[in-house]
């Protein structure tokens, strides 16, 4: 067995070191830890999926890659953007106006539901023209930037442009709405369910788009969701959060095919085949823990069919097993697991 302090996970060139990153709230209960000292590297170019079950800290991670945790919560650690040209950033020692520039213009961020990012009494033509405004950003170079933006999301500049948001569809929005997120182009898109109010197909087809996108501009993508046959067919890595921290991160194929994790092998095996509508994947079994109160020891000891006194006892490093380092699991279980949580997914593929 392999035990690991190694949290590069493999990762040769980072755009984003995070170290130690928690986030906390002050409840009248208790302190609420909603991140737990969450160490992880994101390669430049790669898209990241990060999936997890809901409340397990999937909009805190994306929110503390921005600086832009919801008052009145607290983060705390190292979080390192190094951009392509320039000196490296520590984003959380930068004044509120510098992290405002670096937001949109770095780090770029699309939520679900586009409504809620646009303003109703503004043509999405007048978000791009404040958008590039605001940030000092030459309005008639940006404009027509936004309209090839526009083309390659296969929508109709001028038509678009002149809309109202109520005036486009679900997935004509959210194109638009991503349109906007690239029209200061930024290096990393972070991305937290951006598809989930929309159907199946229309889902797909963004999908395909973010991917080619992604690709040609050199795009980091942080893709957040907790449906995992969206980003399968997505990402090159995946993080699998559980209780406010990453359990399991690799490879997304070898995450797929090989997970280490008795959660990632509950979470797959709760997903019949990878191509199956959301409507159909099972829960799994019990409740996902309250960030007031974690157990002690490894955080899942509790749903884990694995589980025993040392799970109680001791919180399980990151683990590689006889495999590369930049596939890891937090368990102390890891040889074990494919004969004890084995795997029922008629069909795994990452495309
Ligand atoms: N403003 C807030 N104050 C206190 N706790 C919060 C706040 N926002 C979120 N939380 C808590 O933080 C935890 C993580 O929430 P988060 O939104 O990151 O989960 P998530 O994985 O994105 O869930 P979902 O898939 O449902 O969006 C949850 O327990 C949630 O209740």
């Amino acid at each position: 067995m392999q035990t690991t302090n190694d949290v590069t996970f493999g990762v040769t060139d980072p755009i984003f070191e995070i170290r130690n990153a928690s986030v906390t709230f002050d409840m009248e209960r208790g302190t609420s830890r909603v991140m737990d000292s969450v160490d992880m590297n994101i390669q430049r170019g790669e898209i990241l999926g990060v999936v997890g079950e809901s409340g397990s800290g999937k909009s805190m991670f994306a929110s503390a890659l921005l600086d832009a945790i919801p008052d009145p919560g607290q983060l705390s650690g190292e979080i390192t953007f190094r951009p392509e040209s320039g000196e490296e950033i520590e984003l959380l020692q930068q004044s509120e106006s510098e992290i405002k520039q670096i937001r949109w213009e770095e780090i770029a961020m699309v939520f679900q539901g586009a409504m809620s990012s646009f303003n109703p009494t503004m043509t999405i033509g007048d978000h791009f023209e404040e958008t590039l405004d605001v940030h000092g950003y030459d309005v008639d170079d940006g404009m027509e930037r936004g309209r090839d933006l526009l083309s390659e999301l296969y929508l109709e500049p001028e038509q678009v442009l002149h809309s109202y948001p109520h005036e486009l569809s679900g997935g004509m929005q959210q194109r638009a709405l991503l349109a906007m997120s690239l029209l200061l182009d930024p290096e990393v898109l972070v991305m937290d369910e951006p598809t989930a109010a929309l159907d199946l197909l229309m889902q797909r087809s963004i999908i395909e788009l973010i991917r080619k996108i992604g690709q040609q501009r050199d795009l980091t993508i942080v893709f957040i969701t907790h449906d995992l046959p969206l980003v399968a067919n997505l990402a090159d890595r995946l993080g699998v959060l559980y209780a406010f921290e990453f359990v399991e991160v690799g490879p997304a194929n070898d995450v797929l095919t090989g997970s280490k994790h008795p959660y990632t092998r509950a979470l797959l095996n709760s997903t019949p085949n990878l191509h199956t509508p959301r409507e159909e994947m099972r829960p799994i079994e019990g409740k996902s823990p309250d960030p007031v109160s974690v157990p002690d020891g490894c955080t899942y000891h509790p749903r884990c069919p694995m589980s025993d006194d040392n799970c109680v006892a001791a919180d399980p490093p990151f683990q590689a097993g006889s495999g590369a380092t930049d596939h890891q699991a937090k368990c102390h279980y890891i040889d074990d697991v494919n004969e004890a949580v084995p795997l029922n997914l008629r069909e795994v593929h990452n495309e």
